[in-house]
C-alpha cells in the first residue's frame, strides 16, 4: 500500500513538473512572439509533440464527450487544422498570427509575396531537421536535407525524371486502371474505402514500375514474394510508407534490437518490411552498378538513371565529395515512394468521386477525353497528354480542395531572419517556423474571386473552345501551392500529373461515374451524401476520409461510345 502511495506521489510530481516546464515554456515564447506585433492564438498542445499526435484524437473525442471540448471550433493543436478553415483565421487575423505554444512558435502566413520569398530563399529558410529526419530511415534524402547538401541530391536525383520516364509512367498507369475498371464495373458500389484502396495500388504498381522496373498484377501483384524474401517488394513498401510507420520506424529500429519474442506482431511485421525494404534497395542498386559494368544500356525507370548519374558524378572531378554515399541512394529511392504514392493516390481518391457528384464536369472533362483518345492512340504519352488540358484542369482543382500537405513549415534555425509580410519588414526570432498556409492561400478570395468555395475546374482553362485544343491557365507559383513552389518544388509533379490524367483519361472512356443509392433513395440524395462523406476529411498525417464507408461510386461500363 505504502509503495502504490509513494508510486502516486512520484509520478503525480513529475506531472507537476513536466506541466510548470510546458507553462514556463509557453510563457517565454509568448513574450517572444509579443514582439512582433501580429495576432497571437495561444494553446497548450501542438501537433510538434508527438505524444500528442498519436494521442490527440481520442484524448480530444473523450473531452468532447463531458463537455470540455467543442467539436466543431478549429482545433489549432493538429496539422491539418487548415483544412475545414480555409481562409477563415486569416480572414480574421490578418495575413500572419502566431501560434504560440510550450513548442515552438509557429508563424502562419498567407501573405503570397512572403511566401514567394519563403520559397526562394531555400538557404536562408530551411527544413527543420528535427521534423524532417523522420524521412530519413533508409538515409538522408532531397526531401530531408538543407542548403549545399540539398543541391547536390538534387543535382543527381533531377535527370531521372526526364521524360522517357513519365512515358513509363503512362504505360504502367494504363496497365494498372484498365484492370481496376474491370474489377469496379462488377461491383454494386465502390466505396469511399475500397476507392482509396484501390487507387493506392495503382499508385504503387506504378511506382514499382517507373521507378524499379518491376511489373505488379493490379489484383494479385503484392502477393508475389520473390526469392530469398518473406514478403514482395510492394507489400513491404506499402508497409513502410502506411502513415503510421513512418512516425513507427524510429520505434522499430530500436526494437530490432530486442529479441522478435519480445516484440508485439503488429511491430514485428514493420519490422520485418523495414528490413526487407533494406535488401531490396540495396539488391536493385548492386543490379543497376552490374547492369552498367556489363555494359547493358539504361533503362528510363528512376533507379537506373539514379544509380547512373551518381557513378558520372564519381567520375568527375570533385566527385568523392559530391556523389550520393550508397545510404543516400536508398534513402531518395525510398522517398520517392513514400513521397509519391499518397499524394498522387490520394489526388484520384478524392477527383473521382467528384466526378460522380458533379455529371456536368464529368460530361465536361469526358468530351476532351473522347476528342483526344481514340483506341489507336491511347498509347501515345506524347501527342495525347499535352492536350488533356480539362483532365489536368482537374486535378489542379482537386489539389485546391484536398491540398497533400496543410501548410509547409519553413525554419529560421539558429539566428532571426529578416520577412516581409503585408509590406512590413519583421525580424523572425531563431528557432521560429514560418509556415506558409496551403489552404488559405488556395482559398483567399482576393486571388480565386468570389466563387473561390465552387469546385470549378474550368476556372484553370485561358481560353475555353473545342476540347482537345485548349490551354492550361499556368497558375502563379505563390497563389497555387499544391507541389510546392521555388527552386525546391516537388520534382515529381510531372510524373504525378501523367499519372491522375491517365487514369481519368482511360476511367471516363470506359465508364460513367454515379453516386451509390441505398434501396429506395433518390439520386439528389445519394449525391448530396457523396457530397458530405467526399468533404468531410481530416488531415493526421495525409488526408483522410472520415467515415469511408457511408457513401461510394458506382462505375457502369459507358453505351454511347
Ligand atoms: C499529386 C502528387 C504530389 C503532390 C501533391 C506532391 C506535393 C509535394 C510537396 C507539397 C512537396 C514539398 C514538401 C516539403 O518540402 O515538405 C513535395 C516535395 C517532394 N516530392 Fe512531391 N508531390 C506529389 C507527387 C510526387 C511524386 C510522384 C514524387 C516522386 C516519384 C514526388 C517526390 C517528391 C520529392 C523527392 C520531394 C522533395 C523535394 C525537395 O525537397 O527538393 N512527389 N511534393
Amino acid at each position: 500500500m505504502l509503495f502504490f502511495l509513494e508510486l502516486c506521489y512520484t509520478l503525480a510530481a513529475i506531472a507537476a513538473l513536466v506541466f510548470a516546464n510546458r507553462l514556463y515554456a509557453l510563457y517565454r515564447n509568448y513574450l517572444s512572439a509579443r514582439s512582433l506585433n501580429i495576432p497571437i492564438i495561444i494553446r497548450l498542445e501542438s501537433w510538434q509533440d508527438p505524444a500528442w499526435m498519436l494521442l490527440g484524437p481520442k484524448i480530444r473525442s473523450l473531452l468532447s464527450v463531458i463537455g470540455l471540448w467543442d467539436r466543431n471550433a478549429i482545433d489549432y493543436t493538429t496539422i491539418g487544422w487548415s483544412q475545414l478553415d480555409r481562409f477563415a483565421s486569416h480572414a480574421k487575423h490578418g495575413p500572419a498570427f502566431a501560434l504560440v505554444t510550450p513548442f515552438k512558435t509557429n508563424i502562419m502566413v498567407s501573405d503570397v509575396d512572403a511566401a514567394r520569398e519563403l520559397f526562394k530563399n531555400w538557404r536562408v529558410w530551411i527544413k527543420n531537421q528535427d521534423l524532417y529526419s523522420m524521412f530519413n530511415t533508409y538515409g538522408k534524402n532531397v526531401n530531408s536535407v538543407n542548403g549545399d547538401d540539398w543541391q547536390r541530391h538534387r543535382k543527381i536525383t533531377s535527370p531521372a525524371f526526364k521524360e522517357a520516364n513519365s512515358r513509363l509512367v503512362w504505360k504502367a498507369t494504363l496497365k494498372q486502371v484498365d484492370s481496376m475498371v474491370l474489377k469496379w464495373l462488377v461491383e454494386d458500389e465502390i466505396t469511399l474505402r475500397r476507392l482509396r484502396g484501390d487507387t493506392e495500388k495503382v499508385a504503387m504498381h506504378v511506382l514499382m514500375s517507373a521507378a524499379f522496373g518491376k511489373e505488379y498484377d493490379f489484383h494479385t501483384g503484392v502477393k508475389v514474394v520473390e526469392p530469398g524474401h518473406s514478403i514482395s517488394f510492394g507489400e513491404a513498401m506499402h508497409t513502410c510508407i502506411g502513415s503510421l510507420s513512418i512516425m513507427l520506424t524510429p520505434i522499430t529500429f530500436a526494437a530490432a534490437k530486442l529479441p522478435s519474442i519480445l516484440i508485439p506482431a503488429g511491430l514485428r511485421r514493420l519490422q520485418i518490411a523495414v528490413q526487407e525494404v533494406r535488401t531490396f534497395l540495396r539488391d536493385a542498386v548492386n543490379a543497376e552498378r552490374d547492369a552498367l559494368r556489363n555494359g547493358m544500356a539504361p533503362k528510363d525507370n528512376l533507379i537506373s538513371t539514379l544509380v547512373r548519374a551518381n557513378e558520372e558524378e564519381k567520375k568527375a572531378e570533385q566527385g568523392k565529395r559530391l556523389a550520393l554515399t550508397d545510404d543516400e541512394l536508398y534513402g531518395n529511392l525510398f522517398i520517392f515512394n513514400m513521397a509519391g504514392h499518397e499524394t498522387t493516390s490520394a489526388s484520384l481518391s478524392y477527383a473521382i468521386p467528384l466526378l460522380a457528384i458533379y455529371p456536368d464536369i464529368q460530361k465536361w472533362v469526358r468530351a476532351e477525353v473522347d476528342a483526344v483518345l481514340t483506341e489507336s492512340s491511347t498509347n501515345y504519352y506524347s501527342e495525347i497528354f499535352p492536350r488533356l488540358v480539362r483532365t489536368l484542369a482537374l486535378m489542379y482543382e482537386t489539389q485546391r480542395f484536398f491540398s497533400a500537405i496543410p501548410m509547409q513549415p519553413k525554419y529560421t534555425s539558429n539566428r532571426s531572419q529578416v520577412l516581409k509580410i503585408n509590406g512590413t519588414d519583421m525580424v523572425i526570432p531563431p528557432h521560429t517556423f514560418v509556415s506558409i498556409n496551403y489552404n488559405a492561400v488556395h482559398f483567399d478570395p482576393a486571388i480565386w474571386g468570389s466563387d473561390v468555395d465552387e469546385f470549378r475546374p474550368s476556372r484553370w482553362i485561358k481560353n475555353a473552345g473545342e476540347p482537345g485544343n485548349e490551354l492550361f491557365a499556368t497558375p502563379d507559383g505563390a497563389e497555387f501551392v499544391g507541389w510546392s513552389s521555388g527552386p525546391r518544388q516537388c520534382p515529381g509533379k510531372r510524373f504525378s500529373q501523367v499519372e491522375f490524367m491517365a487514369a481519368i483519361a482511360r476511367l471516363l472512356r470506359e465508364c460513367d461515374l454515379r453516386p451509390a443509392r441505398v434501396k429506395g433513395e433518390s439520386m439528389m440524395h445519394a449525391t448530396e451524401r457523396l457530397r458530405f462523406k467526399t468533404f468531410d476529411v481530416e488531415h493526421f498525417i495525409s488526408l483522410q476520409y472520415k467515415d469511408p464507408d457511408s457513401a461510394g461510386i458506382v462505375c457502369t461500363k459507358r453505351t454511347n461510345l
